[in-house]
């Protein structure tokens, strides 16, 4: 893609100057000119969109939803029938995922940042001083000053532990696996976070033979308990080998090989493990957590050596409210509904400050990443959550009370034939509300947001009573929950 903007020096200075267009990114730019004569630019090294286009949600949901269809119509009889014990068909499968990855063409994003009145700029940003940002390409280096904000938003890279021979392995990160030209017979995932259980699932769904290295005790690890006990039951169930307390102490691999994206990466590789066996697979996928994208930005010609953020998203520790960082590298909650939210709350602020109006009313202050987090695991079953877990909950010092019961109502049994789930309500006895929900079950993602509606809005129980849950849908375990709080 050529560059879209000439280095001229009138187009040099813009209001409001972004690095990185990843979802976060957009959003604070498009925010923070939305309705005036403001100008934005968003800076960008790769593909506008950001890692959750190409890289990390869309190309996983969209490798995980097969399965899911063809395990509700297996569940299904009539249909079970008619679908017979066929495998997926896996070309078809990355054919699609290809199609919501836009083919890792960024055309339709740059129309659509255009369209609303944003510059993108080709090239690696880094902070040259205050409101001053150096972008480097092949063409050179040309400087961009802002004279409202500069916006951080460069997103997050995935960390691959100092495990002796793990690096020369050239094993997968995350973009192989959700990028994935051809599946390994053997794998093995370092990690037993959201990726490691999301990619086991569609790996195993492919036909992969799958071993879960886990460093601690279990899955998820801040997830409710029972949502990784059933995570982990899902998993082995369909054959994968969930191995905890289990870290990789070296790594081997024949003839690694940098072949491209999502292909295997040479031969088969060893893995001695700390119990003394040993693991051989065809491909090792690195998923132990990202951290904040930070390394190239030039923190230091502002006098920072680490991203924080307030509540408005401005950078501390920087004068002049003139610095802001949104989504994964605000060291905030990393998950692309939050960063697009960090997104919208920082473009109010930002146009607030410009027309020097007070920030007044909660739209000005990121509330919802300390207390109502939504995340959606899209494993077989499905976690879905929100707000805090019990355990948290306590150690923030709230008398809680829980109410548990199993997903069993008509909805659910007319879903499929072998429903199974379960859902936990977290409550603050004091106020009477819900400060944390977790749902775990087959296709339950779609019941998370009543739930962040209730921990958002601090709705009483007693008012819940009166949302009426639809009849037969499976959102009447609603109801079985406050009649098993009622007693
Ligand atoms: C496999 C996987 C699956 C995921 N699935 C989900 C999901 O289902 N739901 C969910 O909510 N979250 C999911 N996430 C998390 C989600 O991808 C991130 O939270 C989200 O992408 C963060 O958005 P962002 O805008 O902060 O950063 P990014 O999307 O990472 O975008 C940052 C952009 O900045 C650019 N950039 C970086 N440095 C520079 C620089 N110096 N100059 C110019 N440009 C730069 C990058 O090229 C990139 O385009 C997933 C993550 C992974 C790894
Ligand atoms: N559906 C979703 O919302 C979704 C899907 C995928 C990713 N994401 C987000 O992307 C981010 C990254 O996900 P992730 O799974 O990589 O990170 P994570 O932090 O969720 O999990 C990291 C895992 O790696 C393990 N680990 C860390 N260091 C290790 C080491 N040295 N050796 C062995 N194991 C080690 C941890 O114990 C943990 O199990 C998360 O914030 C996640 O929420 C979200």
């Amino acid at each position: 893609m050529a560059p879209t903007n000439a280095p001229a020096a009138a187009d040099s200075e813009y209001d409001v100057v972004v690095i990185g267009g990843g979802p976060a990114g957009e959003n604070a730019a498009r925010y923070a000119i939305a309705g005036s004569d403001r100008t934005a630019a968003i800076v960008e090294h790769e593909l506008l969109g950001g890692e959750c286009s190409y890289w990390a949600c869309m190309p996983s949901k969209a490798l995980l939803r097969p399965g899911t269809v063809l395990g509700a119509a297996r569940a299904m009889p009539g249909v079970r029938e008619a679908v017979g014990d066929r495998a997926l068909d896996v070309p078809a499968i990355l054919q699609r995922r290809d199609s919501f990855t836009a083919h890792h063409s960024d055309v339709g994003q740059v129309e659509w940042a255009e369209g609303v009145g944003i510059d993108v700029i080709r090239g690696s940003g880094r902070l040259a001083g205050e409101r001053v940002v150096e972008v480097t390409d092949a063409g050179g280096t040309r400087t961009l000053r802002a004279r409202h904000a500069v916006v951080l938003a460069t997103g997050s890279t995935a960390t691959v532990p100092p495990t002796p021979g793990l690096r020369e392995a050239l094993p997968w990160t995350s973009r192989d696996a959700t990028n994935l030209q051809e599946v390994p017979g053997r794998v093995a995932i370092v990690g037993g976070g959201v990726v490691a259980c999301e990619a086991a699932n569609w790996l195993l769904d492919f036909g992969a033979e799958v071993t879960l290295l886990v460093r601690g005790p279990r899955l998820l690890a801040s997830a409710e308990p029972f949502a990784s006990d059933a995570v982990a039951a899902g998993l082995r169930d369909r054959g994968a080998t969930v191995l905890t307390g289990t870290t990789a102490t070296t790594v081997r691999r024949d003839s690694p090989e940098d072949s491209g994206i999502g292909t295997i990466h040479g031969g088969t590789v060893t893995l001695s493990l700390d119990s003394g066996a040993e693991l051989t697979v065809d491909e090792v996928i690195v998923a132990a957590g990202r951290r904040p994208a930070t390394a190239a930005l030039g923190l230091g010609n502002v006098g920072l050596d680490a991203v924080h953020t307030d509540d408005q998203l401005t950078v501390t520790g920087v004068d002049g409210n003139w610095l802001y960082a949104v989504g994964d590298v605000s060291g905030r909650t990393p998950l692309t509904h939050m960063g697009k939210y960090h997104g919208r709350v920082c473009g109010d602020v930002i146009a607030a400050r410009a027309e020097s109006r007070a920030l007044d009313g909660a739209r000005f202050s990121a509330d919802a990443d300390r207390t109502a987090v939504p995340q959606v695991v899209f494993t077989s079953p499905e976690v879905a959550a929100v707000g805090l877990t019990e355990s948290v909950a306590r150690a923030q010092g709230f008398d809680v009370d829980t109410v548990e019961v199993d997903i069993a109502v008509a909805g659910s049994s007319l879903s499929r034939d072998d429903f199974t789930g379960h859902a936990k309500l977290v409550i603050d006895r004091a106020r009477d509300t819900v400060l944390g929900a977790t749902f775990v079950g087959t296709e339950v993602a779609d019941q998370l947001h009543a739930a962040t509606v209730a921990v958002a809005g601090s709705v009483p129980l007693s008012a819940l009573w009166h949302a009426v849950p639809a009849y037969p849908t499976v959102s009447e375990f609603w109801l079985r929950l406050l009649e098993a709080r009622r007693g």
